[in-house]
């Protein structure tokens, strides 16, 4: 729901595609935008709301199979990296877990959090509320945990 790319990579029409009764004259350079798909009402309830636990029940898949979440795109053309980014993000959050003990800073609550994105072609946080955080007196050694 909060893509990393907010516009799919441009695609150029080569030749003329009607679509939903539009023209899409070739030529036309075609963004897909999954941020707004991804947080479309019509598809999710209460899209804004951070609730991980409607994956449990959904049987949306992100594999490109189910085009209101396709962070990794769709079809042909679809990231040849999808396997790996998804072991990839399993392993970087678990071991961020695992190896830090995460505050938060001062006197901010959790529902004060800015959970917002800036855009750019990638998206990131449009802050870092999480700005401190101690080592939890473990070495943090990648490549132990990879094997
Ligand atoms: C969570 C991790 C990742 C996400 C969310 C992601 C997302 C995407 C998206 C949205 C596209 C565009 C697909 C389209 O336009 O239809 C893409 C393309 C691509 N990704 Fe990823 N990606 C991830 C990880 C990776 C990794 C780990 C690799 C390589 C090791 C990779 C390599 C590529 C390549 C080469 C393309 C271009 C494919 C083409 O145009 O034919 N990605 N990715």
């Amino acid at each position: 729901m909060h893509p990393p790319t907010p516009f799919l990579i441009p695609r150029k029409v080569e030749q003329d595609v009607e679509l939903c009764n539009y023209i899409i004259p070739k030529g036309s350079l075609i963004l897909v935008n999954v941020w707004a798909t991804s947080r479309d009402p019509t598809f999710w309830k209460d899209p804004l709301e951070f609730k991980p636990e409607r994956f449990q029940s959904l049987e949306v898949d992100v594999r490109g199979q189910d085009f209101e979440l396709i962070p990794f795109g769709a079809g042909r053309r679809i990231c040849p990296g999808l396997p790996l980014g998804m072991r990839l993000v399993q392993i970087m959050l678990g071991s961020l877990l695992n190896s830090f003990n995460w505050i938060l800073e001062g006197d901010i609550e959790p529902k004060d959090l800015d959970m917002e994105e800036t855009f750019s072609f990638i998206s990131s946080s449009a802050s870092y509320p999480i700005s401190s955080f101690d080592i939890y007196n473990k070495s943090y050694i990648w490549h132990t945990m990879l094997v």
